[in-house]
């Protein structure tokens, strides 16, 4: 397919002294760039989700690291990776839910033990490196996912995991954008994804730009579209995957997958192995992020619950793997995922 057609928007730049994130808070009606010119800058524009989706956050997070060694001296990379400890664990702790950040965090840490005198640049080759993979893999999942689907086939997704969440062509949205390029898909449904509203701001827009009409529904309308017949797929990203297929993902995923089985709608989880995490057993193991409340008390900074009120404000949660039809990765399928199949291609 023609990748430079489907796919330009590109959330995270490496500019050689300093990272230049896309402002995601600001889209679809401000295209505003932040610039950060050392770690902590970074860790702050991920806990902010000026820069979001589980496999941007690990590109950015490896580039955190490269501008803390930048201000560092330090004679060979072990004593570099000493002393980039503090950088290191800010920016770890930067999200808890996505393993791709510390997936990244430990992939860079590797290449620093190993690293002589020339650790900054081996670093830096690893950040590059980091993101040229997570758009390979990206375009390998779009193929491998788009060929489940059957021409003629209505999508729902939910959240953004498209260019904006990547290195570029998306997870979920990769397989979407692949499918309807190659005429399986006829119809694409994003839910909105409240509080953040990534799905209506970010999902919609992205399709927009690659001319794919897209139809946006309301959270709470998922069950209701399904039950018409319009969709034939749940297709959505992931930010861990445990060892026995549990997933987590935005919030509403679960509903969703819950109303796809009872209606016959087939469940496509994708994501790139960075985010399959065999070390965590099941769902349940895995720490949900919970966001102040303020973000689910007002829309674009204006109030719309009474004062007084409190609210719970969890960004994921979990869909047990007997929800999910398959989960799509680089590396190949998993059909009906448990944890033998999980094994054969993880373990
Ligand atoms: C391509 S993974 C995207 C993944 O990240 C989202 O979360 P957030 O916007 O909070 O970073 C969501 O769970 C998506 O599926």
């Amino acid at each position: 397919m023609d990748f430079d057609r489907y796919d330009r928007i590109r959330p995270i730049r490496w500019q050689g002294d300093r990272l230049n994130l896309l402002d995601q808070r600001r889209l679809p009606f401000e295209t505003v760039v932040l610039e950060c010119r050392d770690s902590d800058a970074v860790a702050q524009a991920i806990r902010d989700l000026v820069v979001r989706g589980a496999p941007a956050i690990g590109i950015a997070a490896a580039w955190g690291l490269v501008l803390a060694g930048q201000s560092t001296e330090a004679a060979d990379g072990r004593e570099a990776l000493a002393r980039l400890g503090p950088d290191l664990a800010r920016l770890r702790a930067a999200r808890p839910t996505a393993v791709n950040l510390m997936w990244a965090l430990d992939r860079m840490a590797r290449v620093l033990a190993g690293a002589g005198a020339d650790w900054r640049e081996r670093l830096e080759r690893e950040a590059q490196a980091i993101a040229d993979e997570d758009l390979a893999a990206n375009r390998r999942m779009g193929a491998l996912g788009a060929a489940l689907i059957a021409p003629g086939s209505g999508v729902l997704t939910h959240c953004n995991t498209g260019s904006l969440a990547t290195a570029g062509f998306g997870t979920a949205l990769g397989v979407i954008r692949a499918g309807v390029a190659e005429g399986r898909i006829a119809r694409v449904f994003a839910s909105e994804t409240r509080p953040w509203l990534q799905g209506a701001r970010l999902t919609v827009w992205e399709l927009l730009q690659d001319g794919i009409a897209a139809t946006l529904i309301a959270d709470g309308a998922g069950a209701h579209l399904m039950n018409t017949g319009a969709v034939q797929w749940l297709v959505v990203g992931a930010d861990r995957i445990c060892a026995n297929g549990d997933t987590a993902n935005k919030i509403g995923t679960y509903a969703h997958a819950i109303a796809a089985r009872h209606h016959g709608v087939r469940v496509m989880v994708v994501a790139p192995s960075s985010t399959v995490d065999m070390a965590t057993a099941r769902g349940e193991d895995i720490e949900i992020e919970l966001r102040d409340q303020a973000e689910l008390l007002s829309v674009s900074g204006l109030r719309t619950v009474a004062e007084g009120v409190q609210a719970w404000n969890p960004v994921f949660d979990i869909t047990p793997a007997g929800l999910i039809d398959v989960i799509v990765t680089e590396r190949g399928v998993v059909e009906r995922p448990d944890p033998a199949a999980m094994a054969r291609l993880f373990g």
